[in-house]
């Protein structure tokens, strides 16, 4: 029997399956989707067998020379997903794989040279290698000429022998645990004066199930002394168990039960349940306004696919796993469900992983790469906030979550439903055609009112005096809410907002020696920072261009606003949720639940606060700089502009109490703040939709960037207008070719950066066009210098 297996060599020569033979004795053990060593060139390498056959085409094969795993570690759909997803991606096929593995199945090889023979049998001058073991690493000779020749010697005499050990990053965690001795019964009984040996004895025979050593002894308050004394006569068996590491271990979760859903909540689960019953696939748009109650349809057709036997995956933006939306999974399903997430430790992941693989849970809430879950029998997919960009993949293979949701969706033949209040253009636009069946959810829950908003003009606080950084009306509520006892929550968008540093004289600003971009002021080392390469430098007392020592740092960062508020409102109590206070693992959670628990007034805060929150009593938000991101160069900042002041708008007034929402902004008439007055998605989306189609953009147009970096700055130009004229000569007539031109961040880490971009509305041939391309650089991109990148779903412009 043949293996098709694609190896871990991520170039485009190896991105095709390699032949080998499957040895007789493993012949039952080799399946499809389990990883195996082959020998590869003078190499041992790692891959993946994809298919299993009876012949090769090719006369010469090597044989598989290890198995790594006994339950395959991908699925034959996550094989067959794989292929399609580096076809649809134009990526590597082993970078799909890998993606859909846990890291701590990442595997090295390790070249080792074992001692056979006697040690006295090996030349003089590499027996002192073997002194005081029987192997040694190859990395330790590599460099020693003198010392490889005899070495190759020796192994020619099998004196030594050359292995090839795996090792993988992650390990599977164990603890010791105890249990009765099976032969207890014909054992002498303990004499009556060792009462503590009789207690802890008796303890653990009442407890039947094998006990953990550490929580028994803390349990009982008895040394380890007393139960190795146990061991040692034999009533006892020690032994070694796999556990998982839960971050989670010891949270009581609230068990919770389904609510009686409103009427509007049943008009839309209606056609979703319809879809379980039928076993058919849909993809459904649930549009419903921020407090609508989408969660708790979610959990509702969850509980209908499981009741079928069946699995669900739900997808939620990774700042928005908070403890609050976890508690309302595994509230619902308690310890059927599995989380996965970036703040899990590698061993975690791995962890959660297996427990999916094992079918020991059958829900996994998880942000983007939870897609690729290892479940057999998907009955429900849901992807919560589906307008958010972090469901695209930035590095390869450039993937959009809801892409492969949907091909997972077709294949299982079950519902896939995309939630939001503020869905992307691309979606709202293929509902409206019908791809995506609508679902309106348009009022918040029992009539709950969307709270009122007020849109200040921040350039008029200024002519009427006001220099701080909140408006009159903002400063008056959150005193009022103060006197209330009541919440606020204050936004302060970063994206685009940076804090650097310029020369208040000549107007220079500091930049990056090695990327074309301004350093960013870091008050804890006083010092100046590249947020792309990581370049640091000190603080100037003048400025480099003109020798003033006018040079200050611009911009308000969260620690700004923070002392500002200490300032205005001393009484008021304050927590600050940024990059800073939120680093250490576990912060972000403590945080959040001091705020819920009323430890504080006010809740200042980053990107990281504007989803998810459901506190009853914040009853004001406000946004304190809503156009920072419209300037930036991109055709989707109103769109997030939008999406993000309607997300943080929906934090108030959730409950009982009426939510009010001041906004701050010096471009108020532009309609992606205005109309969150109103709170108005479809008008804002007509507006939107006519910007799109006048500046040609998506969803008018498919679109394709191709990203050119080299160090030389001639040699990026001469390869985009390679590439340009090229492409210029494929494509049909109606496609449109943009650039080359120089990136908006024109050089990153000494590279210099191109781009040209494709608008296209119907070009069949374009990925076998793009795939050549990559063909034709192959080489030179192998070399190393050169970098192609194209991404054919881009979200990202810089
Ligand atoms: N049928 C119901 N009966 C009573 N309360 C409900 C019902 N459905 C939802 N709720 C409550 O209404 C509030 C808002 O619901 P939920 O958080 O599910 O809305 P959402 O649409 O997911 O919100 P967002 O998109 O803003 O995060 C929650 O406190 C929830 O418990
Ligand atoms: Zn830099
Ligand atoms: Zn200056």
């Amino acid at each position: 029997m043949i293996a098709k297996v694609i190896v871990d060599v991520p170039s485009s020569q190896t991105d095709r399956l390699f032949d080998y033979e499957i040895p007789a004795e493993w012949i039952d053990v080799i399946q499809v989707g389990i990883r195996v060593i082959v020998p590869f060139g003078p190499r041992k390498i790692q891959g993946f067998v994809v298919e299993i056959v009876s012949e090769s085409s090719h006369a010469k094969i090597k044989p598989i020379y290890e198995v790594l795993d006994i339950i395959p570690v991908l699925t034959e759909e996550l094989v067959h997903l794989g292929d399609w997803l580096s076809q649809h991606t134009l990526s590597f096929k082993l970078s799909a794989y890998q993606l859909m593995i846990p890291a701590a199945l990442r595997t090295k090889v390790k070249k080792k040279i074992l001692l056979k023979e006697d040690l006295s049998r090996l030349p003089g001058n590499i027996q002192p290698l073997f002194l005081d073991t029987k192997q040694i690493e190859w990395a330790k000779v590599e460099e020693n000429k003198s010392l490889l020749k005899s070495i190759h010697q020796a192994v020619k005499d099998e004196l030594l022998e050359v292995d090839y050990q795996v090792e993988e990053k992650g390990k599977k965690k164990t603890e010791r645990y105890v249990r009765i001795a099976a032969n207890i019964d014909r054992l002498e009984p303990l004499p009556a004066r060792a009462v503590k040996q009789k207690d802890l004895l008796t303890y653990i025979e009442n407890r039947k199930q094998p006990q953990n050593v550490q929580a028994l002894l803390q349990e009982t308050n008895m040394t380890r002394q007393v139960l190795t004394t146990l061991i040692k006569k034999g009533f006892v068996e020690e032994f070694e168990q796999e556990v998982y590491r839960d971050p989670n271990a010891g949270v009581q979760y609230e068990r919770t039960t389904p609510l009686l859903l409103t009427e509007k909540q049943q008009e839309v689960i209606g056609p979703i349940l319809h879809s379980l019953e039928d076993k058919s696939h849909r993809s459904f748009l649930l549009h419903g306004v921020t407090g609508s109650g989408k969660t708790e349809v979610y959990l509702q057709a969850i509980d209908k696919a499981l009741q079928q036997g069946k699995e669900a995956i739900v997808l939620v933006p990774e700042i928005a796993l908070t403890p609050q939306m976890v508690q309302r999974f595994k509230g619902r399903f308690g310890s059927m469900v599995a989380v996965l997430h970036s703040g899990l430790s590698m061993g975690e992941k791995y962890d959660e992983w297996r427990k999916i693989l094992r079918q020991e849970v059958r829900v996994v809430v998880g942000a983007r790469s939870a897609i690729f879950a290892p479940f057999t029998n998907i009955g429900i997919i849901i992807i919560d906030e589906e307008h958010e960009t972090s469901y695209k993949q930035e590095e390869n293979p450039k993937y959009h979550a809801r892409d492969v949701a949907i091909h997972r969706g077709e294949y299982h033949q079950c519902p896939v439903i995309l939630g939001s209040a503020t869905p992307s253009l691309e979606s709202y636009a293929r509902a409206l055609k019908g791809v995506y069946h609508l679902l309106p959810l348009k009022e918040r829950v029992n009539n709950r009112s969307m709270p009122s908003v007020e849109v200040v003009d921040m350039r008029e606080e200024l002519r009427q005096g006001n220099r701080s950084m909140f408006s009159y009306s903002l400063l008056d509520k959150l005193k009022d809410r103060l006197e209330k006892g009541e919440q606020s929550v204050l936004f302060l968008n970063r994206r685009g907002y940076s804090t650097f540093v310029m020369c208040r004289d000549c107007g220079y600003v500091a930049t990056c020696d090695h990327c074309d971009i301004s350093l960013t002021y870091h008050r804890t080392h006083h010092s100046l920072k590249c947020h792309y390469c990581g370049h640091e430098e000190k603080m100037p007392n003048t400025c480099e261009s003109c020798g003033s020592d006018h040079i200050r740092f611009f911009g308000s960062g969260t620690q700004k606003v923070e002392e500002e508020l200490t300032r205005v409102l001393p009484q008021a109590k304050v927590i600050r949720m940024d990059i800073d206070t939120t680093r250490r693992k576990g912060s972000h959670e403590k945080l959040l639940s001091a705020f819920g628990r009323g430890e504080a007034d006010i809740l200042l805060g980053t990107q990281m606060i504007a989803k998810g929150l459901d506190f009853p009593k914040i009853t004001l938000v406000g946004v304190l700089a809503a156009d920072s991101m419209l300037h930036i160069p991109d055709f989707r900042s109103a769109e997030r502009t939008f999406q993000l002041m309607e997300q943080v708008s929906g934090r108030a007034g959730r409950h009982d109490l009426e939510g009010e929402v001041i906004i701050q902004s010096y471009t108020p008439d532009h309609y992606s703040i205005e109309l969150v007055k109103t709170h108005d998605y479809e008008q804002y989306f007509q507006m939107e939709m006519s910007q799109r189609k006048v500046g040609v953009y998506p969803p008018y147009v498919f679109m394709v960037l191709i990203n050119i970096s080299h160090p030389e700055l001639t040699h990026v130009i001469h390869v985009s207008e390679k590439i340009v004229t090229f492409l210029k000569r494929e494509v049909s007539n109606q496609t449109v070719i943009l650039g080359p031109v120089a990136s908006p961040l024109a050089r990153i880490k000494d590279r210099y950066r191109y781009q040209c971009m494709i608008k296209y509305r119907n070009e069949s041939g374009l990925r076998e066009t793009l795939r050549e391309i990559q063909q034709h650089f192959m080489r030179e991109i192998n070399q190393g210098q050169l970098q192609v990148s194209i991404d054919m779903y881009p979200y990202l412009f810089t």
